[in-house]
């Protein structure tokens, strides 16, 4: 990183309770004949300021529907979800405003998620204008910029004009724009070539930890979770198979479903 971000007035390594999932069921459809399908059966999942959770599973386990939720898109047919101890509640608006800003998403795939359109600077400023956040635009996005490695002149250039993996910084600087406190991450690396891989990795590593951020990274990639996050959560089917720090998980797995995902991993961390 070119600048030292500053983590403003959030402690770093303070350890609580920042996101927390209580009984989280998400159901779809159904009806008179048909039961409806239960993509997440009653989930518990605490993230902790500060810290680096990953939340691992094959096709269908439920992630994408654990990711909505925690970005505030959707709300659980049955469970609550509470951000720093206040339970969410999509038909508060004001409330929702507060956590979409403070909750911000790192994509896949970088090609499709920036507009080609739109230069860096306004892909970056983006969130600030729809969330409304005032203050000097120009600045922020320079800062930004910055903390992902970007040089300012990046500004009036097109993402095509950039690699893969810069294109994924761009992403990132977006999602920082807005000061969140928690990154979530869906495959946020899956989509780079090995070597770029590593140095995302490597940026967020140093976001976490220089910006005091919360990670949440969602992935099927045992791997790459197993190298970025301090915590990991097994989902098969909707549930939660196991839940620990990620050196237990990958060393000691408790679910045999943990230690079949383990063994497709070819090497791990
Ligand atoms: N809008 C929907 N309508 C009906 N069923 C859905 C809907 N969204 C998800 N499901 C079902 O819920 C289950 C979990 O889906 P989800 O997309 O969350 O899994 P996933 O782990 O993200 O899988 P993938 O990696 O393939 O996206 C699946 O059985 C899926 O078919």
């Amino acid at each position: 990183m070119s600048d030292q971000p500053t983590s403003g007035d959030r402690p770093v390594g303070d350890a609580a309770p920042l996101v927390a999932l209580d009984r989280v069921r998400r159901e779809f459809g159904g009806s008179r004949r048909t039961p409806p399908t239960t993509a997440l059966a009653g989930v518990d999942l605490t993230v902790r300021a500060g810290r680096s959770v990953g939340i691992v599973g094959e096709s269908g386990a439920g992630k994408s529907t654990l990711l909505r939720l925690l970005l505030g898109l959707d709300s659980p047919t049955s469970g609550t979800i509470a951000y720093r101890g206040a339970p969410l509640d999509r038909r508060d608006r004001a409330l929702m405003r507060r956590y979409r800003r403070e909750v911000q998403v790192v994509l896949q795939d970088p090609r499709t998620s920036l507009d080609p359109r739109m230069t860096v600077a306004r892909i970056v400023a983006e969130p600030l204008r729809s969330l409304r956040i005032g203050g000097d635009v120009s600045a922020r996005v320079d800062e930004v910029l910055g903390w992902v490695g970007l040089d300012p002149d990046a500004r009036t250039k097109y993402p095509a004009q950039f690699s893969g993996g810069q294109r994924q910084r761009i992403a990132i600087a977006r999602a920082l724009a807005p000061s969140p406190s928690v990154l979530v991450g869906d495959e946020p690396v899956s989509a780079l070539d090995v070597s770029v891989r590593e140095q995302v990795m490597d940026l967020l590593r140093g976001l976490q930890r220089d910006l005091g951020l919360t990670l949440v990274l969602v992935s099927h990639d045992m791997a790459i979770v197993g190298q970025l996050c301090e915590e990991t959560v097994v989902l098969r089917g909707g549930e939660v198979v196991e839940a620990g720090p990620t050196r237990e998980v990958l060393t000691r797995p408790a679910a045999a479903y943990t230690r079949e995902l383990l063994a497709a991993v070819p090497t791990l961390p």
